[in-house]
């Protein structure tokens, strides 16, 4: 790419997020004909997108909450190891009120969304943004413009410390159609997340407490998604490929589909189609550590399906409740499998700066890699 071109992606990058609008924003103009270059892939598709790439056959397990324990905790640890997704069911509640609010937030007029549009990350526990999973290959070049996905999103901080401050927290900024819903849907999700923590600490072998004494795991944040629909869907990727940095994600879906993982383990992506009545539960890379690699974080990525509605999913990510928490292999796992420790223990200050350094793919991990005696 010579100057010239790199200062115009610059530019319309900077002039994309000075109308605060998103994705939705530039359909709303009415005066975006073709998806324009700051969506596309250098070759102007996709690569992973159909239909150059074919889909690997494999069904994420549906977990019934309601099955006798052991069960549950045996087919929760098959899950983990293998495909490192699982449907839930009989979880108790319906998110379809949650997923509402979400649309509803992201279908407000320009004027009422476009205050909370931030690039610097969250204000007082709230953003709204068309922010990029950086893959490593931007990772290895900084300068190089990002690949906006085709989605905006609504960051909510939903840890303990956003929600007790005064003034309702971080759930009382918004919206007033969307407060209710959505606060609701934190206490909900929340309990749910005490119940996976558990069962994930007896799935590894060690108590169900272990881990969130360990950890101290709290739900931290929610991403309300709102994939816009396109009229050259295989042209844009409404997710970049990425896993996810927390130790466990929760996600609820409308019915529309378009979430593709690495499932089979020959490196093939395979659909992930909603299932009615349940939520997603994923494992992402700190649980991954704190496994020591027993338990699989699974690189996906979010395909646009649509050339006419909209796609909203509601992602709540898993995490220690302190960036200041020590993150390692639990020492008994590590005695127990007879196996050496495959990561040294780190923060999640230090763990958050690898992944900005190293981009949103599985290369952070060199950086943990316990230091051998040889060198
Ligand atoms: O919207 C989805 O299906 C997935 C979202 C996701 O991968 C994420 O928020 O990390
Ligand atoms: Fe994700």
């Amino acid at each position: 790419m010579d100057t010239a071109d790199a200062y115009d992606a610059k530019a319309a990058l900077a002039d994309f997020h000075a109308t605060r609008a998103g994705v939705r924003g530039l359909i709303e103009s009415g005066a975006v004909v073709a998806v324009p270059p700051l969506f596309l892939a250098p070759n102007g598709r996709h690569p992973s997108t159909p239909p150059l790439e074919t889909t690997t056959p494999f069904a994420v397990p549906i977990i019934d909450l309601s099955s006798p324990r052991p069960s549950v905790v045996a087919l929760v640890r098959a899950a983990a190891r293998t495909c490192g997704f699982f449907h839930v069911t009989n979880h108790g509640f319906r998110p379809g009120a949650a997923l509402a609010a979400a649309r509803a937030f992201h279908e407000l007029p320009l004027v009422a969304r476009s205050p909370f549009y931030s690039l610097a990350g969250p204000v007082e526990g709230v953003f709204y943004s068309t922010m990029p999973n950086d893959p490593p290959r931007r990772a290895a070049d900084p300068a190089a413009i990002p690949i906006l996905p085709w989605r905006d999103t609504l960051h909510v901080n939903i840890g303990q410390k956003h929600l007790t401050t005064p003034g309702g927290g971080s759930l009382g900024r918004l919206p007033t159609e969307c407060q209710d819903a959505l606060a609701e849907y934190q206490r909900a999700v929340s309990d749910l997340g005490k119940t996976v923590a558990g069962l994930l600490s007896e799935a590894l072998g060690v108590g169900e407490g272990r881990l969130a004494a360990a950890t101290r795991v709290e739900a931290s944040t929610m991403a309300c998604h709102y994939y816009l629909p396109c009229t050259e869907p295989t042209r844009v990727m409404g997710s970049l490929e990425h896993t996810d940095p927390s130790l466990f994600a929760v996600l609820a879906q409308d019915a529309m589909g378009g979430l593709v993982a690495r499932l089979g383990g020959d490196g093939g992506w395979t659909d992930v189609p909603p299932v009615p009545d349940t939520l997603l539960v994923n494992i992402g890379d700190l649980l991954k550590v704190v496994s020591n690699d027993e338990f699989k974080s699974v690189e996906h990525k979010v395909r646009i399906k649509s050339t006419r509605d909209a796609r909203v999913s509601i992602a709540v990510f898993f995490n220690p409740d302190d960036d200041s928490q020590l993150i390692g292999p639990l020492p008994e796992l590590v005695a127990a499998a007879g196996t050496p420790e495959r990561y040294r223990s780190f923060t999640m200050a230090e763990f958050m700066e690898s992944r900005r350094d190293l981009g949103h793919g599985t290369s952070w991990i060199t950086r943990f890699e316990p230091i051998s005696e040889s060198d």
